[in-house]
């Protein structure tokens, strides 16, 4: 955040000793906290504040509303993990299980209805976990279903378990980093040789057009009210700094195959690996369009209890019916033509925010290289988009 000396700066928080969250006249950024002195009226927050910004994050997912009859009503998503079970049913006789954040409780109930676990405990920080020992109860699951309010990290069980379930899955799959507390458990919890479900995750990418979006955003500078505006559309940039999140793909837009560009193992990830995951792509375009940008999205396969089983798998992908979490659109600032035979290749990193431990910035790099003679033989970009801090 630029400031001047004698400029009075509202103090939000301060995440670390050498850098604070600030705001000047509307506009919010770091400040270096050795340049300023404390004083006057400001809402200085002298408590440290919590970088997993848990308080507003479990007061979302307190109401019912909003996130959970979102995810409840993602049949897609739901009846994913119902097959799960289904398919797992005989396997899980007997069976020691945790459902790790587990929200209305739907999944635990799926495994008391559907199969013969011994135990279910469903785990819940937020507010909803009062809801959940209702729901538990109206569906006769008490004996089974053990519902324990609390952060997993934090909460007690008596033994270890067979089997960690969780639907932690984010935006762009990490997004608000709950992975970090099923791995947590999983080294807590998790019996040796125990079923982690998911037990595997990768993001998907593709280069694709995204002329609609595009024009939406840009073409209202053109004439508005039959005035030129065009410098203001110099400000695209402004448009396409940030992922749009919940946009949703038209398969025809992918200017070819997607691939997975990042795999996780969840019986080997550790909590390290989440500060900065790389994935390389080479693309080749199979049809002439204008290539706008990627979109990513993600998958997370169940494997089988059974040996020789089949995974069960839930693909998040414009391919696959949609889910509540969409696709994710990353726009560059520059379009550019590209043609059948032509090539994208590059990396992608997803860097976890230092400070604000559930966001995190995606910095993608890319060549594209022509495959008609005249054309230049190579256009390369990058870009980083933060998510959101
Ligand atoms: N992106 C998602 N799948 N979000 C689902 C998150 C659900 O898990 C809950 N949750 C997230 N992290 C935790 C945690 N560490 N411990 C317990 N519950 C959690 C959260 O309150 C919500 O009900």
């Amino acid at each position: 955040l630029a400031f001047a000396n004698g400029d009075r700066l509202l103090v939000h928080a301060k995440p670390s000793s050498d850098w604070w969250w600030a705001e000047l006249s509307g506009v919010i950024g770091y400040i270096p906290a050795s340049h300023v002195c404390p004083g006057g009226a400001t809402e200085e927050d002298t408590s440290m504040p919590d970088p997993w910004q848990d308080e507003e994050y479990f007061d979302s997912y307190g109401t019912l509303q909003k996130l959970h009859l979102e995810m409840l009503a993602d049949r897609s998503r739901t009846e994913a993990y119902r097959q799960v079970i289904i398919s797992n049913s005989a396997s899980l006789k007997d069976k020691v299980m945790m459902d790790l954040g587990c929200g209305t409780g739907i999944i635990s109930l799926f495994c008391a209805q559907l199969a013969q676990p011994s135990m279910v405990y469903a785990v819940e920080a937020s507010s909803m976990a009062e809801y959940t020992k209702k729901l538990v109860k109206q569906n006769n699951c008490e004996e089974v279903v053990s519902v324990l309010q609390g952060r997993a990290e934090e909460i007690e069980l008596p033994g270890q378990v067979d089997v960690l379930v969780s639907e932690w899955m984010g935006n762009c799959l990490l997004f608000e980093f709950m992975v970090e507390s099923v791995l947590l458990a999983r080294d807590r919890w998790l019996k040796e040789g125990g079923v982690m479900w998911p037990s595997s995750a990768a993001l998907t990418l593709v280069p694709c057009q995204a002329d609609s979006y595009f024009s939406e955003k840009m073409h209202f500078w053109e004439r508005p009210y039959g005035l030129d505006f065009t410098p203001l559309s110099l400000a695209q940039q402004e448009f396409f700094t940030k992922p749009k999140f919940s946009y949703l793909i038209d398969p025809t837009d992918c200017l070819s195959t997607p691939c997975d560009v990042i795999q996780l193992d969840m019986y080997t990830l550790q909590v390290k690996d989440l500060e900065e995951m790389h994935g390389h792509f080479q693309f080749w375009i199979d049809r002439s369009g204008t290539f706008h940008g990627f979109t990513a999205w993600f998958n997370v396969d169940f494997k089988s209890m059974e040996p020789g089983g089949t995974a069960v798998q839930l693909d998040t992908g414009p391919h696959s019916r949609p889910t509540h979490w969409k696709q994710t659109l990353f726009m560059s600032d520059r379009p550019v033509s590209v043609h059948e035979g032509d090539s994208i290749s590059g990396s992608i990193v997803l860097h976890r925010n230092p400070v604000w431990r559930r966001h995190m910035t995606v910095s993608l790099h890319w060549n594209i290289n022509s495959s008609s003679k005249d054309a230049s033989s190579c256009q390369a970009g990058t870009k980083s988009f933060p998510m959101w801090r």
